[in-house]
This record gives structure tokens, sequence and C-alpha cells, in this order.
């Protein structure tokens, strides 16, 4: 319970429906829980006779009790039987007013959270991302907090009126036993309110341990079932379909043996809390005829005694639901709580478009234990086109990621015109940079939005001008819809070729001094490839440009080559200067040269790297 207690913060925005929904919540314990007993403790035994001559009454009972008898038999049985559809209606409109706000409070609740995700997700840094899975994270997002919405809403709406209703019934059974001592050893059997209690809290921590399980598995599953809807082209290449499904059918088998176990535990509580109760009842009708209690009494009794049990059951129910809650709680305070370890400086520096150089101070960075970068010592020029080559895994990625700062040097410093990119802001440091990665994404909207990506503010002429300069005008125009032709969601209707243009009008759009371009790994087709060729060789023009190539003919326009070597730079210089000094870059030529020369263009550059 108090582990959600940070979340109701959130009410502070719907604090006014939230007190609505307070308040009629004790009209309807009010009335629900003093309401009926008193009626059956004064006004029937105006109405019904009993073999008690009078019933024992305080003083403002007699008075209400004098008043009603001053009306008489008939104007007071009509009286009755408005008032009893009377009391429930007012429970009713109460309950229902209750049941409604505080469930709007919960949502906005959950609203709130699920944006304070969103928000924290946009933050994390690419790391975090490389940890986890996208559908857990999804999972975590979507049903751990509709989870949580479920107990807020669930929960709340009992929160206030079952305790005050046990309150106002428990109150009404002691004043009861104030005024007539006969009934003093009937309320014994309230003790049996702590057994229930236990019985609650027993089943709850068990529940609690099963549903973290649960909701662990459900994430697994989301994570199972995005992967899988992600790959629909490798399954039935590789005919794994019948292994994804007997995959799926075990995840789901086990997420139905533990939701079986949750709902054991959820529905125990009730009956095992009336069992309680009846037990409670039996000894309260003992004890009471034992003490000579009057029916009048026993009514009330039994009247105030079946409305505290209800509320100590809903809270059983409630507390079942808290513990099912705080699995998911938990799951959420994962994305809530995880440190951003790309800190911002708390004095960030103005960082001007670059001029001069950037410059990778003595830099060394490793993922886990293992450097994949050592002391790499270089400057970059403004306006320089760099080449990175190398093994696959050699390091040409991870020295391209530092730029923008998605990860951070573990020792050394990256400078851009001298200044430390630690102590610049994130977003700054990224506005001077332009990434088109090997596999776009594409995201849902027309092309043109997709373009717009680069510029927001861009106009329509803006937008063709950076697809005319990325080759990809004609291509677009030929679409259904030209510009605002839709996109799927992953741009599957769009070839490899085509979405490097995309990307590539992006980067023209934004204009940025740096780019950062991995090149696509698979061969596009030579048409494709020629006008992506040529893009770039438009796109690098006064920009300092980091290309990850896999094709030889990207080296063409590139000023400067870095050789990587199990995270080492191994070799650096011009093209032809490495060509003829290099024996590492001289092998990769010739070997590429011997494989094939007619095919120069299109040889992935770490075929042909030894290790
Ligand atoms: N997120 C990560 N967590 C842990 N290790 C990683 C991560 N990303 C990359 N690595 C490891 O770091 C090393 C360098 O990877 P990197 O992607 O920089 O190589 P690369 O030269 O770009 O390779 P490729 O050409 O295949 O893309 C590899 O051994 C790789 O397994």
């Amino acid at each position: 319970m108090k582990r959600f207690l940070p979340y109701y913060q959130h009410l502070r925005a719907v604090k006014w429906p939230f007190a609505a929904g307070v308040i009629s919540g004790l009209i309807y314990a009010v009335a629900s829980g003093a309401g009926i007993p008193l009626m059956s403790k004064i006004v029937f035994p105006i109405l019904f006779p009993s073999k008690k001559d009078k019933p024992e009454l305080d003083g403002l009972q007699t008075f209400i009790h004098d008043r009603l008898s001053d009306l008489g038999h008939d104007k007071l049985l009509l009286i009755i039987c408005l008032w009893i559809p009377l009391t429930f209606l007012i429970r009713a409109i109460s309950g229902y007013a209750n049941a409604y706000l505080i469930n709007y409070s919960g949502l906005r609740v959950v609203e709130a959270i699920r944006v304070d995700l969103f928000v924290k997700l946009q933050t994390l840094p690419i790391s975090f991302f490389k940890k986890n899975k996208s559908g857990d994270l999804l999972a975590r997002l979507m049903s751990d907090t509709d989870i949580l919405r479920q107990v807020i809403a669930g929960a709340s709406s009992d929160l206030i009126k079952q305790p005050a209703t046990l309150l106002s019934s428990m109150g009404f059974l002691v004043y009861l036993a104030w005024q007539n001592h006969s009934l003093f050893a009937a309320i014994i059997p309230l003790i049996s309110i702590p057994i229930c209690v236990l019985v609650i809290r027993s089943v709850g921590k068990k529940l609690a341990a099963r549903a973290k399980q649960l909701q662990k598995k459900g994430g697994g599953l989301t994570a199972a079932l995005s992967e899988s809807l992600q790959s629909p082209l490798e399954i039935r290449a590789y005919n794994l379909q019948q292994r994804q499904i007997a995959n799926f059918r075990l995840r789901i088998a086990e997420i139905l043996r533990l939701a079986l176990k949750v709902v054991r535990y959820k529905q125990a509580i009730s009956p095992s809390i009336e069992v309680v109760a009846s037990i409670g009842f039996a000894a309260a009708i003992y004890m009471g005829v034992k003490a000579g209690m009057v029916l009048e009494d026993f009514l009330g009794l039994f009247g105030a005694l079946f409305m505290a049990y209800e509320p100590v059951k809903k809270l059983g129910m409630i507390h079942t639901l808290f513990s099912q809650g705080g699995a998911s709680i938990e799951r959420i305070e994962y994305i809530l709580n995880e440190d951003d370890t790309l800190n911002e400086p708390e004095t960030p520096i103005t960082l001007p478009p670059l001029r001069k150089a950037i410059r990778f101070e003595n830099v060394s960075f490793a993922y886990l234990d293992e450097p994949v970068l050592r002391e790499v010592d270089l400057e970059i020029p403004f306006g320089q086109v760099v080449a990175l080559v190398g093994p696959s895994g050699a390091g040409k990625s991870t020295f391209a990621n530092l730029v923008p700062r998605f990860y951070d040097p573990g020792l050394g410093r990256i400078t851009i015109d001298g200044i430390d990119l630690r102590s610049a802001l994130k977003k700054d440091v990224r506005a001077q940079i332009a990434v088109v990665p090997q596999m776009p994404a594409l995201f849902t909207g027309t092309i043109a939005e997709n373009i717009r990506i680069g510029k927001l503010d861009a106009t329509d002429e803006e937008v063709q001008a950076a697809a005319r300069k990325a080759h990809a005008h004609e291509f677009i125009l030929a679409q259904d819809k030209g510009y605002d032709t839709e996109v799927g969601e992953r741009g599957e209707s769009l070839s490899g070729g085509q979405r490097q243009r995309i990307a590539i009008a992006r980067a023209f759009l934004k204009n940025a001094p740096i780019l950062i371009l991995d090149e696509a790994t698979s061969a596009l087709d030579s048409e494709s490839e020629a006008m992506v060729q040529q893009a770039l060789t438009e796109l690098v023009k006064g920009r300092t440009t980091f290309i990850i190539a896999h094709r030889f003919s990207t080296i063409t326009i590139a000023d400067r080559v870095l050789v990587f070597n199990k995270g080492r730079i191994v070799a650096d210089g011009s093209h032809a200067e490495l060509r003829d000094t290099d024996p590492t870059y001289g092998a990769m030529l010739r070997s590429q040269m011997l494989s094939d020369t007619s095919t120069t263009e299109a040889i992935p550059a770490e075929s042909v790297v030894q290790e």
C-alpha cells in the first residue's frame, strides 16, 4: 500500500473530482452503515408489535421515536415505505458518484504515469534499449499500467467507502452496546475481524509473489510476440513456424498456470472471510440469546454486524488488488527509476556549429568489461570525409556512436572545436549531427512527413528540394499519392535503397555540419546503388562525415580511411597512401581485386579483411 502513495500525488490534478468522490463515499457509508440499522432499531419497533413494551432509547433516539410515534401508525408506515427506497436511492446515487469519480481520478493517475514512463523512455540512453527487449518494455508501459489502473480504480472507490462503512457500523455497534449492556457480550464476535485480517495478509503475500512471476512472464510473452511479428521473413525462410508455435504454447501454458494460481488466491479471500464471519455471527447469536437480548436489539446488531463484515470482505479484496498491483509497480519503477547514464552537465556550455575539428583524445570504451575501443587518439578537421573500415566487430559503429553521445567514452574525451561533448547538452550535440543508419526507420505517416523529420518546420518546397538532392523525387512521384503516400509501419512497401534515399533526404534537410552514415550491408540493385552513391557524394560536401563503409565505391569519396581492428585504429590515411604503404589495407584491396574485379563496386569491405 505504501508503495502506491507516491503515485497518488498525481491526484493533485483532479483534486475536486476526487474530493467529490470521497464525499459521496462518506454519504454512501453513512446511508448504508448507520442508516439501515438505525431504521431497524428505532422505526421498526414502532411499526411492528413486539413482546417488549418499549425499546431502550437514549435522548436523541427517544426524541426521534416520539416525533415518529406522534405521526400515527398509517402515516408513519407511508413515510417509512418512502424512507426505505429513499435511503437506498441516496446509497445508490452516492455509490455511483463515488465509483465514477474515483475511477475517473484513478484513470487520470494512470494516464499521468503512462506519460511519465513514455517521457522517461525518450530520455534513456541507447544502452537501456540494448539490454531490454522492446516487447517487455511495451508490456510494462501498457499491461502493467493497466493493472495499476485496475488497482487504483478497483481499490480507490472502496478505499474510502469501506473503511468509513466499517467505522460507522462499528461505531454504531459500540454505541448500541453502550446503551444496552446485554449487547456487550454480543459484540465480542467482532474479534473475528482481526482473524479475517490475518487471513487476508497471508493470502495477499502469496498472491503478490505469484503476480510478480505472472507479470514477468507476461512481459516475456509480449517480447516473444513482438519478435515474431517483426520477423515474418526469417520465420518462413527457415521454416520456424512449428518451433515458434511450440514456444508460444509453452509460454501461454506457463502464464495460464500462474494466472490460475493468482485467481485461486484472489478468490480464496472472500469465502474465507465469509466463513470466519459466519462463525462470528453464530457466536453473536449464542452470546446474545444467553445475555437475554430482545429481537429489536438483535436486528440492530445483526444489521450492524452485517455492515461491518461486508467492508472487511471488500478490504480483503483491495488488499489482494494491491498485492497484485505491487508487482506491476515494481516493473514500472524499473523504468522510472533507471538512471540516465549520460548525465547532462550542471552548467552546459553552448556548442557553436563545428568550424575547426572533432578530436578523439585517448578514447577507450567498453560496453561490459572487455574494451571495444582502445586509446583512440585523432583529429578530424572540419569537412573531412572519413571512411571507417575493418572486420565485423572491430569497433567501427561504436566509434561513430560516441560522436552523437549515444554512449560516453569510458576513458578520454571527445571534443568539438575544443569543447568536451559532455559539457554540452545532448540535444545541442545532436542538433549538429545527421545520422543515416543502415536500416533507416520510417515512422507511420506520409513520405513527406518522414522527410520532414530532418527539419520539422520545412516547407513542401524544401522537402521536395531535399528529396531531389537525395535522388528520391522520381520514385516518390511514382508512388500512388506521391509525397502524401502513407508508408507502412516499417516502410515495408519501399525498397532498401528507397528507404536509404528518404533517410538521405532527411539528412539534406537537417543540413547539419556532421554526418554519420552507416552503409547498408545488403546489396542494393545497381540503379539504386548508383542513385545512393550520387546522393551521398552530394551530401558529404562541406560536412565532417563518418561513413561506416561496406562498399569500396564509398571509399572513393572519402578523404581519409581509418582501418579498425579489435578496437584499435591500425591504419589511418588517404586511400592512395594506405594502398601503397599499409600492408593490411593493401591486403584488403588485393583480396578484393583477386576476388572479382568486375564487381569491385559492391563487395563488402569487411568480407576481404583477414583478422
Ligand atoms: N550494446 C552492446 N553491448 C555489448 N557489446 C556490444 C554492444 N554493441 C556492440 N558490442 C560489441 O562491441 C564490439 C564492437 O562492435 P561494433 O558494432 O562497434 O563493431 P563494428 O566494427 O561496427 O561491426 P559491424 O561491422 O559488424 O557492425 C563487438 O564485439 C560487439 O559484439
